[in-house]
């Protein structure tokens, strides 16, 4: 038992110590206000009744309170703990989901790539798909054509190709060469190329050309006269007639064509123009001439195409000349040589010449395609070489070809012509491999103006045969003449073939053989005028 005293004592001790304290608690407590206002007036009750059994009543509350309180709250330490594992874990794993995210973002990246390139691929491989197609349809085209070929040379069949045709090939001596071309007297020369001069001459009682091939080179007789045979077997209507050669002096002696060459049509304006049905004429007979060189076997290639090369006899049947000459020179001419069509070639004349083959030097059957689209051209137009392809593609385009076509020529047909206009430009592709088919393509578009073409030649040649007075007549060329001109006889004559007499030395006249007083040309305007009008009629 405690005496009075000790109790006094431990009451005051409670008062001056636990008070404070309680009070102290309470105003850090998170208990609710009210029950913070019932605890505190609790308390002061019990301070002033100074209930001390109360007082510790309320302690022992208070601390088994408290000890509740703690344990809630150590309680609540333990859930928070766990939550923050829980959220570490989850951290962790969402870690691990981006990386995871990342690596599958990389790995899409990948499979885009090679989508990408899987379909370029797939691409070009359709693409060479297609080409090999196209490249199979053509080769296809190629092959039926020429299975067409045949038969269509047998339609066209004015050649005749037969080997065992017997031709007799004269041979002509040195003698009988000089005697036809008056001892190749100036005024007999028809022109020069690069392969030497062409003289007109009497030989036999033929009208030849002779072509003097140049004398210099390692050919032997023999060989010369073998070649020769072997070009003269190439036989067809629309081929200049190799007649027979001279291997002393290296010439060819050829048929004389007397409308001469399709150039000297296309650039002499005083001549009358070239009707359009005679150019269709002429490019049909072109046409028709390559299908049977390339058909040949071993197929034949012109090599030189272009419009000198192009003869018109006196019905206006066009014949292609200097075939395989290439193969005669060459022989002669430097080794180091090898593309004698390129060799002093003008810059005109390389117009005509295949641009493929000026840059690979491989000459194809489509090289003459070419040749034969820039001459087609040439025909429509008439106009120089110069822009010839740019301006008909211009005016296609416009759908205006009657701006670029030669109206001299009459009354094109619109829509047949504006087909060969086309079918021209595409003979002028630069690459071959682009150019038509001269049977299956060309000659079909160019076969059904043939009769209209023969009906026109015929109208116009039997106008020029009407029998000339023979005073219109040149007593050297005995041709009409184009330009008369008096010489000191009295006659009248051609002045280039009489200009080409007196500049070879002669001053005697042709007709009488006595020597000419003076060797001066008076123009015969009245003879002219006359010739005119009676061409005109
Ligand atoms: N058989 C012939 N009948 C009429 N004229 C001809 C005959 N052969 C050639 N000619 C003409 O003779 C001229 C010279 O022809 P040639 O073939 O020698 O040269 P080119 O074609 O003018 O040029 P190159 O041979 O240098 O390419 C040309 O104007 C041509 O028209």
């Amino acid at each position: 038992m405690l005496d009075s005293n000790t109790e006094a004592k431990q009451s005051e001790k409670v008062k001056s110590e636990l008070i404070p304290n309680v009070l102290k608690y309470l105003d850090s407590s998170d208990m609710e206000d009210t029950e913070n206002v019932i605890a505190r007036t609790k308390l002061t009750d019990l301070l002033i009744h100074e209930d001390d059994e109360a007082l510790q009543n309320w302690r022992a509350k208070e601390i088994s309170r408290r000890k509740e309180v703690e344990e809630q709250l150590a309680r609540e330490k333990q859930d928070v703990l766990e939550m923050k594992n829980q959220r570490d874990k989850i951290i962790c794993e969402l870690q691990m989901v981006r990386d995871q995210s990342s690596a599958l973002k990389n790995q899409l990246f990948e499979s885009k790539c090679t989508a990408t390139e899987l379909e370029e691929k797939f691409l070009s491989a359709v693409d060479l798909l297609i080409s090999f197609k196209e490249r199979r349809d053509k080769l296809r085209i190629e092959h039926a054509n020429a299975v067409r070929k045949v038969e269509v040379l047998a339609k066209i069949g004015e050649a005749d190709t037969t080997s065992s045709y017997v031709v007799e090939f004269p041979a002509f001596s040195f003698m009988e060469i000089n005697e036809a071309t008056h001892d190749f007297d100036q005024s007999w020369k028809i022109g020069e190329g690069r392969y030497g001069s062409v003289y007109k001459g009497l030989l036999r009682n033929m009208l030849v050309a002779i072509k003097m091939l140049p004398s210099y080179g390692c050919q032997s007789l023999l060989e010369f006269q073998h070649q020769v045979e072997v070009l003269s077997r190439v036989r067809h209507p629309n081929l200049l007639t190799l007649i027979g050669s001279c291997a002393e002096s290296k010439s060819l002696v050829y048929e004389y064509l007397n409308n001469g060459s399709l150039a000297s049509h296309l650039a002499c304006k005083d001549k009358t123009p070239l009707p359009w049905q005679i150019r269709i004429s002429i490019a049909t007979n072109i046409c028709s001439a390559l299908i049977f060189l390339h058909s040949s076997d071993p197929c034949i290639i012109h090599g030189n195409l272009k419009p000198s090369k192009v003869l018109l006899d006196a019905n206006f049947v066009a014949k292609l000349g200097d075939l395989g000459i290439t193969s005669l020179v060459q022989h002669s001419v430097d080794s180091t040589d090898t593309s004698p069509v390129l060799c002093n070639n003008s810059h005109e004349n390389l117009a005509y010449v295949d641009p493929e083959y000026l840059d690979t030097g491989k000459l194809r059957p489509e090289s003459d395609v070419y040749s034969f689209g820039i001459i087609l051209l040439q025909l429509l137009t008439g106009r120089p070489l110069s822009g010839l392809v740019r301006d008909m593609r211009c005016a296609l385009e416009k759908e205006n070809i009657k701006t670029v076509l030669d109206l001299s020529a009459g009354e094109w047909p619109l829509y047949q012509t504006t087909q060969l206009a086309y079918l021209a430009l595409r003979c002028c592709e630069k690459t071959w491999l682009n150019r038509p088919d001269l049977v299956s393509e060309v000659w079909s578009v160019l076969k059904p103006f043939r009769t209209i073409c023969i009906d026109r030649r015929q109208e116009l040649t039997s106008k020029k045969h009407q029998r000339a007075p023979s005073h219109f007549v040149c007593p050297i060329v005995q041709e009409v003449m184009e330009d008369p001109y008096i010489a000191a006889d009295g006659f009248t004559y051609e002045e280039e073939a009489i200009r080409g007499w007196l500049d070879s030395g002669h001053d005697t006249s042709p007709m009488t053989n006595l020597t000419l007083e003076h060797t001066d040309l008076v123009p015969n305007y009245a003879l002219h005028n006359a010739i005119r009008e009676w061409q005109q009629q």
